[in-house]
């Protein structure tokens, strides 16, 4: 199906031998599957989770049958508080909590937390629909980590439960306060005439005098490379700039977790760093602010000091950015390898 929708022009034999190719695939992956039943013993937790095409179910995570190693990881990793959630390898994690915390965990200097957080929608004909399964993470103070993941897995969803834009089903939630979503079209954010207006616009409830207004201001656009542009209208900013001018909005109003729904998506390359550059600096100027960033762009990754890897509304994987990256992709190469060489 999905080499028809890649090539569309292909005529009606290659459609037949597409279909015997995913039949020989089919056969194939039988054979693996059993083969690889009797090999359990041996293969990392969160591969387990992310291969199998029926994973566990949440309650039986981990499966009974895992090895004492892999068990003892897991809970190393869930009282982990530093950056280094993988100390040692093999580095693939599974998701963090088996079972549902009793209650948030507060001591350690978390900015952003979450345990088993499931959310459901329920359609007009009264399906219950699940849009996240059980999903946990955990993202240290001071840090800036990527949220990554195929389309409609659950990216978007997740941010705006750890937002309190929408309302889990079941699990906990932690996130410090003051926390700011930034949308991925700044034109919903970015509302007032000036930059300088803009920025300024959160600080009304605040009860500042206008010297500490102006001084907000001039701080956070500075961390975001914009302070020249204190008296620019709006409407003659480039996509990027509008991007760090809602950045800079949520600084100014002192946010300790900044939540970032695709920023770059309709970004071009210059202005796709210039805001990722704009988050690393406003996290190096104060030790205490948190950014939790959703992309789609592999390349990003190396500018994060931690990531999570959703697929169908579960966190598969969560830890260090260097065994997400070469996770994804050994993921995308057995998907060509299977796709278009087998
Ligand atoms: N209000 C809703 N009603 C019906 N389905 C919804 C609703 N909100 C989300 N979904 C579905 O939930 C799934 C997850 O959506 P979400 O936007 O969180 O995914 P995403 O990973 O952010 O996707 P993308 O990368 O394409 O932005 C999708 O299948 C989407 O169609």
């Amino acid at each position: 199906m999905i080499i028809v929708y890649l090539t569309p022009k292909l005529g009606n034999e290659k459609l037949v031998l597409f279909s015997l190719i995913r039949s020989q695939d089919r056969e194939q992956k039988k054979k693996k599957r059993k083969k690889g039943k009797e090999k359990t013993q041996q293969v990392p937790v969160s591969l387990l989770h992310a291969n199998d095409d029926q994973p566990p179910p949440a309650d039986q995570f981990p499966p009974p049958r895992l090895p004492t190693v892999v068990r003892r990881r897991c809970s190393m990793v869930s009282k982990s508080s530093s950056l280094n959630l993988v100390t040692s390898s093999p580095p693939l994690l599974s998701p963090l909590f088996s079972s549902p915390p009793s209650r948030i965990n507060l001591t350690e200097n978390i900015a952003i937390e979450g345990g088993n957080l499931s959310f459901s929608i329920t359609t007009r004909q009264g399906k219950i629909v699940p849009i996240l399964r059980d999903c946990s993470l955990r993202i240290p103070s001071g840090q800036f980590w990527m949220l990554l993941g195929p389309n409609g897995c659950g990216k978007s969803t997740l941010l705006k439960v750890l937002a309190g834009l929408l309302n889990t089903t079941t699990g906990a939630v932690y996130v410090k306060k003051p926390k700011c979503f930034v949308f991925q079209n700044p034109d919903y954010q970015v509302v007032m005439p000036t930059v300088e207006a803009d920025v300024a616009f959160g600080l009304g409830k605040l009860n500042l005098t206008n010297d500490e207004v102006k001084s907000r201001v001039l701080e956070a656009l500075s961390a975001v490379g914009m302070s020249s542009y204190l008296q620019r209208s709006v409407q003659t900013l480039s996509g990027g700039q509008k991007q760090r001018v809602a950045i800079a909005g949520a600084l100014a109003e002192a946010c300790k977790v900044l939540l970032l729904d695709e920023l770059t998506t309709f970004l071009d390359e210059n202005d796709q760093m210039g805001v990722i550059k704009a988050v690393r600096n406003s996290l190096r100027n104060s030790e205490d602010v948190t950014a939790l960033w959703v992309t789609h762009r592999l390349e990003e990754l190396e500018y994060a000091d931690g990531a999570i890897y959703m697929e169908d509304g579960k966190v598969v994987m969560h830890g260090d950015v260097a065994s997400i990256q070469s996770f994804i992709q050994t993921k995308q190469s057995d998907y060509i390898k299977r796709n278009y060489y087998s």
